[in-house]
């Protein structure tokens, strides 16, 4: 699948080195566009296809009052999106607007996001995109400029991954967890140099929103794209939105071709299964740090375990049962979507988070904030003592005025924990949204697999 999709792409360039690739898809936000717009402008370019760029804001987006950006450097980006995206006629869904949220939530949610095609992003988390069967990938701040200028960018074709996934999942383990112990057993930079593909039954079953949260997690294992071969889930999950194609019986047959024929191509394979899987948890400083919630820390392997046991306060042999928590954030284009949400209002519908914890539910984009109101959902999250937000990229990073205080740890949906990723001197512990929901009730991490909600 990935080679088709590469080879459709190429305009030049030998195999082996840097190729220059087509773009068909172009998605920009607020931090990483400011001098790539500088750029064009100092050289009297403009944006080679605004047709095909799509611009949101999120990193700095008070989830608050929306429009109340206090911090200097916020305000000035959000402000220069506004205005670059008037000058160069891109297309913005700026805040308070129907269309806003995290860039990678909206993509698939306008269906943008479409199978065969290349997207990039000035954004690491980007993969997301791939779980429709695109190539997908972040890119940096000069690159975001060749885009704008160009339509194309300059790639060295990395090598394939084929992670089959098979067994059977127990009743509260996820999309979340598989991809946290795939992290976690081969390390944060376990997947470096490759492109992944997940197949199998376990992501044949999963939704739209599971592979996202698969695929968008990929960049924390090395790897800069996921991906997952379009199938009726994804043609059923475009249908009708708004950018997704209007003769769709054309678009299914053109996707269709995206396909792996010989699984035993791949450059590598690992097999995964799942039925034993528990819930992972992380305990240190980047996501390869993590366990299996019925395991003990593990003894330090090298100087950056003992200086993530420092920075967390944690100790090797202590149960993750035993992490005294005062934050849980629910969202991020982890697990911002409405799937998420309703997974974490089941586990808090009828209860309360521990006293003094603080919880913050922020939806991954406006529609999905709507689509939640309309459920009740908000009022389960209300009535269980949690802050229910406007759309943005809120505590998953320390970038708009949602933080963790420092010190205290948090439980969180999103991707990454690294030292002060949730505020100056935060402590982060990734979960899936059931997990931290659970977390947030008790004041400690519980296995979900035992409570009463998922246990039946
Ligand atoms: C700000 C942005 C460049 C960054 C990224 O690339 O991922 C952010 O989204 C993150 O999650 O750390
Ligand atoms: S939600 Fe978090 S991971 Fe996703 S784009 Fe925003 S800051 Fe990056």
């Amino acid at each position: 699948m990935f080679d088709k999709i590469w080879q459709q792409h190429v305009i030049t360039g030998k195999p082996g080195e840097p190729q220059l690739m087509y773009v068909d898809l172009h998605l920009v936000h607020e931090v990483t566009s400011p001098q790539a717009f500088e750029g064009l402008r100092a050289t009297h370019r403009r944006v080679r296809r605004p047709d095909k760029t799509f611009a949101t804001m999120d990193h700095n987006v008070p989830t608050e009052d929306v429009f109340n950006v206090k911090d200097i450097i916020a305000r000035k980006q959000m402000q220069t999106l506004q205005k670059n995206a008037a000058e160069f006629g891109v297309s913005l869904a700026s805040v308070g607007q129907a269309e806003q949220g995290i860039i990678h939530v909206i993509g698939p949610q306008l269906g943008l996001t479409q199978p065969g095609k290349i997207i990039v992003c000035g954004d690491s988390h980007t993969s997301t995109h791939g779980a429709f069967g695109a190539i997908a990938f972040g890119i940096g701040t000069s690159e975001v400029e060749h885009v704008f200028a160009t339509q194309t960018i300059w790639q060295q074709k990395p090598k394939t991954m084929g992670i089959h996934i098979h067994g059977q999942l127990q009743p509260g383990v996820g999309a979340k967890d598989v991809i946290m112990a795939l992290i976690g057993q081969h390390g944060f930079s376990g997947f470096t140099g490759y492109a992944i593909e997940f197949y199998g039954d376990v992501v044949e079953n999963f939704s739209m929103a599971e592979r996202m949260t698969l695929c968008n997690m990929v960049i924390e294992g090395g790897a800069k794209m996921g991906q997952v071969r379009p199938d009726q889930t994804t043609f059923d999950y475009l249908a009708g939105r708004k950018y997704a194609p209007k003769d769709m019986s054309a678009a299914i047959q053109y996707w269709s071709q995206f396909y792996t024929d010989d699984p035993t191509a791949y450059d590598e394979v690992i097999d995964f299964d799942v039925s034993d899987l528990a819930p992972y948890v992380t305990w240190g400083t980047n996501p390869g740090m993590a366990i299996p919630i019925d395991r003990t820390f593990p003894e330090p392997k090298d100087v950056n375990d003992q200086k993530a046991y420092d920075y967390v306060g944690l100790k090797p042999g202590d149960s993750p049962l035993d992490i005294p928590i005062g934050f849980a954030f629910f969202g991020s284009c982890t697990n911002g979507r409405l799937e998420d949400l309703r997974k974490a209002a089941r586990v808090l519908k009828g209860q309360h988070v521990a006293p003094g914890l603080t919880a913050l539910v922020v939806p991954g984009s406006m529609a999905i904030k709507r689509a939640a109101e309309k459920e009740g959902l908000d009022q389960i999250f209300k009535s269980a003592g949690c802050d229910w937000r406007m759309p943005g990229c809120s505590a998953c990073l320390g970038m708009n005025p949602d933080r963790v205080p420092a010190g205290v740890h948090s439980v969180s949906t999103s991707n990454r924990n690294f030292e002060g990723r949730q505020g100056a001197g935060s402590i982060t512990h990734l979960a899936s949204p059931e997990m931290v929901a659970a977390a947030a009730i008790h004041g400690h991490f519980v296995d979900i697999r035992k409570e009463a909600i998922i246990n039946g």
